[in-house]
């Protein structure tokens, strides 16, 4: 499997397959809301589209990242969204760098969004699929942001080597400028459990497939079959 690793503004042309990789904290709090029963969640283009959203779809959920603002319903932070019921929601989320990632690569054939707790279902859906080039969007700090650059790398070895431990790569994701930042409260609308839960690999039994519907860019779970749920928790 040829595999490139590129920062969103490397994103010169289509590719065919993209894994577009946001540990801290976009695509771990995509993956709790699905945990927590959402059905779908859009990515939007900007805070109005979001909001404008929500506007013609009051029952839809809409999520930024940065502190608490009017109009949206909850922040980007895993350890916040977990105590919310979203059975049967539409989220529509808006942050920094995840979902821009996402969008940079809307035209690729195959979109997966991607943490750790969703590392080994991303990377059986590589393997199942024999893909011959992957590109992995490293959404953080240009390209530059080690927790993800490290589950990148970490869900590229898997989809080869199916053995691959994740501790080493998740002990980079626990160094990085990310984490110190989640930490310290450098960031805003943060749980003190975010980094932890951030970290967290194969919480999760599913992949999350990004596809354009209506020409919006829509995430959805995609089951991977003999794959256990984690025990609840
Ligand atoms: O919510 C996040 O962790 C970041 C934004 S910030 O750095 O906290 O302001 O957004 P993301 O797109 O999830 O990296
Ligand atoms: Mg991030």
């Amino acid at each position: 499997m040829d595999t490139r690793f590129l920062g969103i503004p490397e994103l010169v042309d289509v590719p065919s397959v993209a894994v577009v990789v946001d540990v801290m904290r976009a695509y771990t709090v995509a993956a709790w809301a699905f945990g927590q029963g959402a059905e779908k969640i859009v990515l939007a283009e900007s805070l109005d589209e979001a909001l404008a959203l929500k506007a013609r779809h009051p029952d839809w959920m809409a999520l930024k990242d940065g502190p608490p603002a009017p109009g949206f319903d909850m922040v980007n932070s895993p350890g916040l969204l977990r105590s919310a019921d979203l059975g049967g929601r539409t989220v529509v989320q808006k942050t920094t760098a995840g979902t821009v990632g996402a969008l940079a690569v809307k035209e690729a054939s195959l979109v997966l969004c991607a943490g750790f707790v969703v590392a080994e279902a991303t990377a059986r859906v590589l393997r199942t699929r024999e893909s011959d080039g992957v590109t992995f969007v490293v959404t953080g700090e240009d390209g530059q942001a080690d927790e993800d650059l490290a589950c990148a790398q970490y869900i590229a070895r898997r989809a080869t080597e199916a053995a691959t431990d994740a501790a080493g790569f998740v002990r980079r994701a626990t160094e990085s400028r990310a984490a110190a930042e989640l930490a310290q409260g450098v960031r805003r609308g943060v749980h003190a459990d975010d980094v932890a839960l951030c970290l967290e690999a194969d919480r999760f039994p599913f992949a999350m497939v990004a596809t354009l519907e209506d020409s919006l860019m829509v995430l959805r779970p995609q089951v991977v079959p003999d794959l256990p749920a984690h025990p609840a928790g």
